[in-house]
């Protein structure tokens, strides 16, 4: 594939970053290493992330996603290399950093017995900001109308909503969210696409992790796949997917098209029958199409052409899980 890049190369390779912070982009990390006794959870990751993008990090189970993303937010400190967050470096814990990071973790903490506004304003109390930012924050992710419940009894997908909210409450510049949306609904999760895109609007900078492969397609200005530790592509996903191998699915309505009729058609490459479609993969779906448009007509045929969760796997070998 050529359009991916493991790494990227024009970051600085000194220490400390040639611009000033206010100009400099929201994370650069350059050969960044860490290791938990003999694995190497990250294994020399240098990439960079712009100001104002949307930026995702997929990967299977054990990747070194969280740890990457602990890296960045300065929760974990890294064996080697450098690490650069809105121009500050993220370790030892930088107090003039916290406030414009907003941290969603898979362990987010919870004061359990306070409603989920007493939690909230008291996360904007640390942030010395009025008690009204909870409110807010509350109405952003959805939850309005839980607010006089105790986190305690709030749902998986609600507390997961609040933890969220408790990374905006303070407005960061960045915000980093390790699976957002792993425990919520398909309604939920479309909710929080649009509180991710509103927040991109207003110019903030998004990381965050996913095992979903079509949020990450519809939302990401770029992904990194991270596969060992190590990033083994890095681009838009509209690069990715265009510089896929991976084949455009015809599919007939079973019973208009034999599959020996099927795998006589030009392009195709191999015939399926799934879900009552007799499935055409073809590498060169205009000719595919004609042929099958000559045959049966193509009122009832669907094609679907590569997607991400394509790329995704052809890249690692192995099915995302969530
Ligand atoms: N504190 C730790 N001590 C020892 N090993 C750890 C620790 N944290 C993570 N690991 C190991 O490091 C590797 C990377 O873990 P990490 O949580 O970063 O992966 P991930 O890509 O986020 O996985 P997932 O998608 O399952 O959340 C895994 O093999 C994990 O078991």
């Amino acid at each position: 594939m050529t359009t991916t890049h493991a790494t990227e190369t024009s970051t600085p390779s000194s220490a400390e970053p040639t611009v000033p912070a206010e100009a400099a982009p929201a994370v650069v990390l350059n050969g960044v290493r860490k290791r938990y006794g003999d694995l190497p959870a990250v294994d020399g990751v240098s990439l960079t992330i712009r100001r104002g993008e949307f930026f995702g990090i997929l990967g299977p189970n054990g990747a070194g996603k969280t740890t990457l993303i602990e890296i960045m937010e300065g929760l974990r400190q890294a064996d080697a290399g450098t690490v650069h967050v809105l121009g500050m470096p993220p370790w030892p814990r930088n107090a003039a950093l916290l406030p414009r990071l907003g941290l969603q973790t898979q362990k987010s903490a919870f004061f359990a017995r306070l409603t989920a506004r007493e939690h909230l304003a008291t996360v904007a109390a640390l942030y010395g900001l009025p008690a009204t930012a909870a409110d807010t924050a509350l109405r952003t992710v959805g939850l309005t109308s839980q607010a006089d419940q105790r986190v305690g009894d709030l749902s998986g997908g609600q507390r997961q909503r609040l933890a969220i909210a408790g990374a905006l409450v303070h407005q960061p510049d960045l915000v980093f969210l390790d699976e957002p949306t792993a425990a919520l609904d398909a309604q939920a999760r479309r909710d929080l696409w649009q509180v991710l895109r509103d927040l991109k609007a207003q110019g903030r900078t998004i990381v965050y992790t996913t095992h979903h492969l079509d949020e990450a397609e519809s939302l990401c200005d770029r992904v990194a796949i991270v596969v060992a530790g190590s990033v083994i592509a890095l681009d838009t996903p509209h690069r990715l997917v265009g510089a896929a191998h991976a084949p455009t699915r015809v599919m007939v309505p079973v019973g208009q098209l034999s599959t020996e009729r099927a795998q006589s058609l030009p392009g195709v490459v191999r015939v399926t029958v799934e879900g009552g479609s007799v499935v055409l993969e073809t590498s060169t779906a205009g000719p595919t199409l004609a042929a099958v448009g000559d045959l049966v007509g193509l009122d009832e045929v669907q094609t679907r052409t590569a997607t991400l969760e394509d790329v995704y796997l052809e890249l690692t070998g192995s099915e995302p899980h969530s």
